[in-house]
């Protein structure tokens, strides 16, 4: 018997990502199922002040919805020369149209005025897994890297086009799928995840 592991998030793109780090990670006995392969329930808006807090959140609704051990992620990128944001407010930036278009957009007019050496950047990524007897789990990946202000890259979804990671020179839209999991900040985190994943899969 394999035990089923709910990956909570809407954005088809994440998902994606998601699925792929954790069943190329070859965890036994674990099936991953997404959203759209359990009952619709009421999702709570992400009010919460850290992306800890709305990963955990996100889980934690997931995982008492279902009856099933869920893994969800909260992320953005944060901007050192705005403060730290957009951070948590990353998917809303540009209003509720949720565009990723107009999210970067939006960025890239905000730091027009900064200069070169001060375009510092990272994706910040709180991955949340809580299990049936009520465990929660949180972990962080950070990725540090640099803006662009031009877009380049078709791969990944969101701010990839406008970051370069540290120690590249192609943006993280630039980089293959396997490249950007293997150190991103989303493959950083579920790598965190992986051993309490791994258990699961021994139950
Ligand atoms: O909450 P769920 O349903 O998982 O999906 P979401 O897209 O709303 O996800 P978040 O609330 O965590 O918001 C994440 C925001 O940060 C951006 N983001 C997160 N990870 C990213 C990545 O790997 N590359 C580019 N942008 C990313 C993404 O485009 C969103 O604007
Ligand atoms: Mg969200």
């Amino acid at each position: 018997m394999s035990t089923q592991l709910l990956v909570a998030s809407r954005n088809a793109k994440k998902l994606q990502e998601m699925r792929r780090i954790i069943e190329r990670a070859g965890i036994e006995g674990v099936t991953v199922v997404g959203l759209d392969e359990v009952p619709p329930f009421e999702e709570a808006p992400e009010t919460g002040a850290t992306f800890e807090d709305n990963a955990v959140a996100k889980a934690r609704d997931a995982a008492a919805a279902t009856g099933l051990p869920t893994v969800a992620d909260d992320s953005g990128i944060s901007v050192d020369a705005l403060n730290g944001m957009p951070g948590v407010l990353s998917a809303r930036w540009a209003g509720s149209a949720r565009s990723d278009q107009a999210n970067l957009e939006l960025v890239l007019e905000q730091v027009a005025d900064v200069p070169d050496e001060r375009l510092g950047a990272q994706f910040v990524c709180a991955t949340a897994l809580v299990l049936t007897d009520g465990t929660e789990i949180v972990v962080r990946g950070v990725w540090p890297g640099t803006l662009v202000r031009k877009p380049r890259g078709t791969n990944g979804f969101g701010y990839d086009p406008i970051f370069v990671p540290d120690g590249e020179t192609r943006t993280s839209a630039e980089l293959l799928t396997e490249e950007k999991d293997a150190i991103s900040h989303r493959g950083r985190a579920l790598s965190l995840l992986l051993p309490h994943l791994r258990s699961l899969g021994d139950r």
